[in-house]
């Protein structure tokens, strides 16, 4: 039996971990196009797989480090590429993180978030982080 195409957008997830009030920002290695941007660490959920299943894969494959999933955080974003962006904050329960994938880390303070580069669609969910970094305060 042929399955039918799913209208469904590819979600991307990403991690805003956030640790003594600092947010950790990652460097995109690839693709070229990319490359250079900050993002938060995260990826394309697999087929079969959870949201949060998916965000906790990639803190490990990209960080080495093990999160502990807490809330959504900004709004849903579209990307250029038509896929769809949710993020959630997290904060590490294991290890250390380590740019295994990106490359570089910075721990961000909240008057430092924007100092780096963020991808366009990440803009609008950094403002939502540097709320929230208010309210920990
Ligand atoms: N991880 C992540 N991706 C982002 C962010 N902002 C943003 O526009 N993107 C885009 C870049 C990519 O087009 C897409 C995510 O792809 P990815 O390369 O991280 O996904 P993946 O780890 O599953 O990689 P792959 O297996 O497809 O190589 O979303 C962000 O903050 N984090």
């Amino acid at each position: 039996m042929e399955i039918p195409p799913s209208d469904a957008p590819t979600v991307v997830v990403g991690a805003a971990i956030i640790h003594e009030g600092r947010l950790l920002a990652a460097q995109r290695a690839e693709p070229p196009e990319l490359s250079g941007g900050w993002e938060f660490p995260g990826g394309k959920v697999e087929p079969g797989e959870t949201e949060t299943d998916a965000l906790v894969r990639e803190c490990r494959e990209e960080l080495g480090i093990d999160v502990a999933i807490g809330r959504r955080i900004g709004e849903d974003c579209r990307l250029h590429n038509g896929m769809v962006m949710r993020v959630w904050t997290a904060t590490v329960v294991r290890g250390e993180a380590r740019a295994l994938e990106h490359s570089e880390l910075r721990w961000l303070a909240e008057a430092e978030l924007a100092d780096v580069p963020w991808l366009p669609a990440d803009v609008p969910v950094v403002e939502a982080v540097r709320r929230y970094l208010k309210e920990l305060r």
